[in-house]
């Protein structure tokens, strides 16, 4: 198996993402018209975790939805019709009104941008936000388009032969994210 080398540890996550939750109040002055959007699926796990975080410091609760982008995607053979998957839903399975919010985008890994591509046509799609921002716990570099994200939990260079691995407590054993030598 090739070697790992751990980025960030469950205590770095933990600072990242509180560090994120401030930096999303002071730009937005708050949470009014905020929404968290987390990409399935670690993102969603990072939104809720975020949102727990803001609940706490501003004493106030701000909507999570989830964003399957999967009908979005531009790597796709045969694209999935968009009517047959809905894209979005609430963390209780409803849809959450996008229009007019002020949409703050999450996931895990920041690469080539496609996905936070598919993502923003997916939300353009449910109904015009009023401003869309992008929050990631880790941005390793190598865009393809023209994507940078507003809140970044770590910035980590590599070279396209490494990968990057998040896991979640929520679905994965520990906490963490590791580097090793991929596929490219
Ligand atoms: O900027 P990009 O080049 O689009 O890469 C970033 C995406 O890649 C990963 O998802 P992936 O599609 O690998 O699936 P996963 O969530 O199951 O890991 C990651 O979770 C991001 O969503
Ligand atoms: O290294 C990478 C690239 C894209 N997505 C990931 O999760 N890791």
């Amino acid at each position: 198996m090739a070697e790992q080398h751990v980025i960030m540890d469950e205590i770095a996550i933990r600072r990242a993402l509180t560090r994120i939750a401030h930096e999303i109040l002071e730009r937005n002055k708050g949470i009014e018209d905020c929404m968290l959007v987390g990409i399935r699926r670690r993102g969603v796990f990072l939104a809720k975790r975020l949102a727990q975080r803001i609940e706490e410091i501003e004493n106030a609760s701000i909507p999570v939805g989830e964003l399957d982008v999967t009908a979005y995607r531009d790597d796709l053979e045969e694209s999935i019709l968009k009517d047959e998957s809905p894209p979005a839903s609430g963390a209780d399975g409803a849809y959450p009104p996008t229009r007019g919010k002020r949409i703050i985008l999450i996931d895990d890994v920041l690469y080539t941008g496609r996905t936070i591509r598919a993502g923003m046509d997916a939300l353009m799609d449910m109904g015009r936000p009023q401003s869309i921002q992008l929050a990631v716990l880790v941005d390793r570099g190598h865009r393809e388009l023209p994507i940078r994200p507003d809140y970044v939990g770590k910035n980590v260079p590599t070279s396209k032969l490494e990968q990057i691995e998040v896991t979640l407590t929520e679905i994965d054993t520990k906490d963490q994210v590791v580097i090793f030598q991929g596929r490219g």
